[in-house]
Parts: C-alpha cells; sequence; structure tokens
C-alpha cells in the first residue's frame, strides 16, 4: 500500500464480535492521512444508545470469559499475539497512515503490543490468592477475581500501542473491555478487536466505539462500567476522575510530562547524543513520555550541542512509509501550528533556534498538504521559559546548561508532571544517586524510551496514576475477595 492510496468504507465500531454502524450518534468526524492531509474515514461519534449497547454485550461476554480458567484465556492471548505477529507489517502499514510516525517506528510498536499479549498470556494461568492459616484449623483465603466491563480511553500518539496496553492485562485478569481511541485515529484499533475475534474471545470481549468527549463520558458515566483506565492528557484525565468518582469507579491516568534528561560529563557522549535524539523525536516528538528538558553540564555543552544539532539536521523527514524515513508528519495541521507556536513563543522569550522549528515542504506533490516540520533544538533556554515548562507535543527539544548535581537536581523535580526522567554518566554511584532523587515514575539509566513490556510503565505527580505493563498491573484490573473459614463452632458475644 502507498500514501495517498487508502480509505476506509467498513464501520469503525466493532461489538458483539462484528464491525457495526453505530445505533445511535452525536456527529460525524473525519478522520485524515497526516501524510497528505487527505480524510481517509468519516465516522459518527457513537450516542448513549450505542454505547450502552457496548456495555451490554461486555456484560454478556464477561459472564463466559470470568468462568474462564487462566490458562484457557492463555491460550487465546497467545493465538491473538501469534496473529499481530504474523500480520506486522499490514497493522503498522494502518498506524503509519493513520497517525503519521514512520513505518519503521510503526513496526516497533506492533512488535510492542504483541509482546504485551504475550506477556500476560504468561501471567494469566498463574494468578492467584493465598492460604492462610486462623486459629483451632481455621483459615482464610484470597482469591484475585476480574472487575467487569473495563472501559479503555486512549490518546492518537500510540493507538494500536495504547489499545493493547489496556486490553492485554485487562483481558488476561477475566474482565471484558470497551475500547474508545481518539477520533484522529479511529482506524487501527478495529484490526485488534478482529484479530481477539479470530483468535478465539466470546463476541463482545472487546468493543470499539468511536466519538470525542461526548462518547468518552457516556462511557465514564455508565452504571455497568467496574473501571476507566486513560491515557491523554492532564485536562482530560482530571475530568475522566471527576466523573468516574461518580461511580466510585477506579481509575489509571496516563497523562503527559515535561521530562528532564540530566547529562553529566562523564557520560559516552555519543549514546548520551543517540539518547536525547530518542528521547525527543520518536514519533515527530509526540511522545508522553519524552526528555524534552536536557539538562546539560556546562564543560561539555558547546560539544554535546554541536553534535545533537548535527544528527538532527540529518534526520530524514518525508513519507513515512519509506522505509528509510526517521520522521513523517505531525497528527493534524492545528496541531502543528500549536507546535510552531511554541517555537514562536520561545524566540520571544530569548530562544536561540539551534537548527529546524519551521515547516518542511517535502519534494513529492502528493505530500504537500501534510503536517511536516523540521525537528528543533533550542539553546540559550532558560527553566522559566514556556517552551521548558509545559509539553509541547512535538519534535522540540530545549537544551539547559547545569553545573552541579544538587542544583540540576532542583532544577529536574521543579515541575508537576512526572511521567519520566533519564540520566546518562559512567558514574554508577551517582546515576543511582541521582534516580533515587528524581520525581519520575520511569526512570533511564544510560538510555531513553525503551518500553520493554515487563517494566511497569506511568507517572508521579499530575502525570497520573496507576501503571501499565508489568506484573503490577494486574492489581489494577483485578479486586481481592477475602473468604474467612471457620472449622469450629462461632462464639457470639451475644
Ligand atoms: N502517560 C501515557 O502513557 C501517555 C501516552 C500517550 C499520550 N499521553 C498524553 O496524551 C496527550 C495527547 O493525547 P490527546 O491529545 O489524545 O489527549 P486528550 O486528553 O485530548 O484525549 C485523549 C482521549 O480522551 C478522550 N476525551 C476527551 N475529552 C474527554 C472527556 N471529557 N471524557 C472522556 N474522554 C474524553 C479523547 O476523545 C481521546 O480519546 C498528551 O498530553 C500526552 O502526554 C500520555
Ligand atoms: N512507547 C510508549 C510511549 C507511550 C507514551 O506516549
Amino acid at each position: 500500500m502507498s500514501t495517498g492510496s487508502f480509505t476506509v468504507s467498513q464501520a469503525l465500531n466493532y461489538r458483539g464480535g462484528k464491525r457495526v454502524q453505530p445505533a445511535d450518534g452525536s456527529g460525524t468526524e473525519e478522520a485524515y492521512e497526516p501524510a497528505t492531509g487527505r480524510v481517509i474515514a468519516t465516522f459518527q461519534c457513537s450516542g448513549e444508545k450505542e454505547v450502552d449497547l457496548a456495555v451490554q454485550s461486555a456484560k454478556a461476554a464477561f459472564k463466559i470469559w470470568r468462568k474462564k480458567s487462566g490458562m484457557e484465556r492463555s491460550r487465546i492471548l497467545l493465538e491473538a499475539a501469534r496473529i499481530i505477529r504474523e500480520r506486522r507489517d499490514e497493522i503498522a502499514t494502518v498506524e503509519t497512515i493513520n497517525n503519521g510516525k514512520s513505518i519503521f517506528e510503526a513496526q516497533l510498536d506492533i512488535d510492542i503490543s504483541w509482546q504485551c499479549l504475550e506477556y500476560y498470556a504468561g501471567l494469566a494461568g498463574s494468578m492467584a490468592g493465598e492460604h492462610v492459616q486462623l486459629p483451632g484449623g481455621s483459615f482464610g483465603y484470597t482469591i484475585r477475581e476480574p472487575l467487569g466491563v473495563c472501559v479503555g480511553i486512549g490518546a492518537w500518539n500510540y493507538p494500536f500501542q495504547i489499545a493493547s496496553w489496556k486490553s492485554a492485562p485487562a483481558l488476561a485478569c477475566g474482565n471484558a473491555m470497551i475500547f474508545k481511541p481518539s477520533p484522529f485515529t479511529p482506524v487501527s484499533v478495529l484490526l485488534l478487536a478482529e484479530i481477539y475475534t479470530e483468535a478465539g474471545a466470546p463476541p463482545g470481549l472487546f468493543n470499539v466505539v468511536q466519538g470525542g468527549a461526548a462518547t468518552g463520558q457516556f462511557l465514564c458515566q455508565h452504571r455497568d462500567v467496574a473501571k476507566v483506565s486513560f491515557t491523554g492528557s492532564v485536562p482530560t484525565g482530571k475530568k475522566i476522575m471527576e466523573l468516574s468518582s461518580q461511580g466510585i469507579k477506579p481509575v489509571t491516568l496516563e497523562l503527559g510530562g515535561k521530562s528532564p534528561l540530566i547529562i553529566f560529563s562523564d557520560c559516552d557522549m555519543e549514546n548520551a547524543v543517540k539518547g536525547a535524539m530518542m528521547a525527543n523525536f520518536l514519533t515527530q516528538g509526540e511522545v508522553c513520555c519524552n526528555g524534552t528538558r536536557v539538562f546539560v553540564q556546562r564543560e561539555i555543552l558547546d560539544k554535546f550541542t554541536e553534535e545533537v544539532v548535527k544528527q538532527t539536521q540529518k534526520i530524514k523527514i518525508g513519507d513515512p512509509l519509506l522505509e528509510d524515513t526517521r520522521m513523517g508528519p505531525l497528527i493534524n495541521r492545528p496541531h502543528l501550528q500549536r507546535v510552531l507556536g511554541f517555537i514562536e513563543q520561545a524566540k520571544k522569550q530569548g530562544a536561540k533556534v539551534l537548527c529546524g522549528g519551521d515547516l518542511y515542504v517535502p519534494g513529492d506533490p502528493k505530500l504537500k498538504d501534510g503536517y511536516y516540520m523540521k525537528p528543533c533544538v533550542l539553546g540559550n533556554c532558560k527553566d522559566d521559559m514556556t517552551c521548558v515548562k509545559e509539553e509541547i507535543f512535538g519534535p522540540v527539544m530545549s537544551v539547559l546548561p547545569f553545573d552541579t548535581e544538587a542544583e540540576v537536581l532542583e532544577r529536574a523535580n521543579d515541575t508537576t508532571f512526572g511521567l519520566a526522567a533519564g540520566v546518562f554518566t559512567r558514574d554508577i554511584q551517582r546515576a543511582h544517586r541521582v534516580v533515587a532523587e528524581l520525581q519520575a515514575g520511569v526512570c533511564y539509566v544510560n538510555n531513553y524510551n525503551v518500553s520493554p513490556v515487563e517494566l511497569p510503565f506511568g507517572g508521579y505527580k499530575m502525570s497520573g496514576f496507576g501503571r501499565e505493563n508489568g506484573r503490577v498491573t494486574i492489581e489494577y484490573y483485578s479486586q481481592l475477595k477475602t473468604v474467612c473459614v471457620e472449622m469450629g463452632d462461632v462464639e457470639s458475644v451475644f
């Protein structure tokens, strides 16, 4: 498939094991191919009735699924993982067309997705409670039980991967799920839904409803929804938490960030530069955990900056479906304008554009209406500049000099966010000392933005709470039942 040729004619909701048109709607939305600016899909946002039908469908599947043993669930998840792996290139192509990220990256995202399903398939068979001996031969035990119908609400930067990170642990624990993708990226999650069905999941176990805020609200407010797992911005996260609190529903919030990356003068310079590139320019910089505040120890500031600028200028921008492209278009025109606006503001506040930061027009005429920009490195940055304080969610790196460890830690933590952080140093003691002080849910030592599914991912402070991936996520998709068994007579106090 080539850029400029893909359109979606099939229904984009998924309910009861098949694609369906929504039963009601609250307006229509268009989804774009960011590489060309073409509309690739028009769809109705699901209304209250459609949301309710999806919940009923999930409830019916939950009744079957919760009775299955962990090993039975595991087999279905493993089969789904196998199919994703087999269809990796096709899924990655759809992801690239709808999101704009390079095909090279999209393929890695799909790999992380099937690995996530495999990981939770591996845990499904060994989920268990504990047995506790009590006096007189009495005993207690705990049972780890599913929550019921869980809702996943996703952002647009990792559409297939976010749906996998939420659904794999949810289904492994015995829940059913309704997923609402971002209206900007409604397409690829349907492939996941079809794959779960093909792998043997009961119809209704994984459903998709399309829409924006209104549809999301219907989901959060539905009385039969037991949990909401949300990935998106802080302002929306607050609303989700508020809505969910009305029904005392547990929430997982995976929110934004403005993460620090600290580069000490004793680092391996080549790796530190690569790390800074990884921390800023994956998916056009539209990554929640990006290390966009790059603190560089003053002794190596010039050398580091020179090298990072050189490498940034070499990034191949263009048609994201070409194998050698490393940066595609941003998600849409308003977002592109917003990112460019941050750069204009940074200049006004005294930052210096060391490279990029302006529109990019690829030579290929079919890409002329796409949303491309040149990745940007900003020098002369100060901690109080907007570009250093706010999440830009675009390819913009701010470089900030520092002198001492104590000083940089103070500055790195001086933010309301706390998603990720990184440190580059050859001094192992310092690495661990710094990590111990960083207020962030995910810390990288001598690397950045790798996502092994075995490791928990999630934020501190306003970047959210709850975790995705890793063993601990089982806790967020299950509840513990305590059973107390009396082996003697009742000793009544009355
Ligand atoms: N921490 C993480 O794991 C992670 C991962 C990816 C993205 N993000 C964050 O996501 C943001 C970018 O994504 P976005 O622009 O799609 O975020 P967003 O908050 O605008 O939207 C996220 C999702 O919430 C839905 N939504 C919007 N208003 C809602 C409401 N009132 N009730 C229910 N649902 C509602 C949207 O339709 C979308 O599906 C960035 O801040 C980024 O850092 C975080
Ligand atoms: N690779 C996972 C990144 C999630 C945040 O946007």
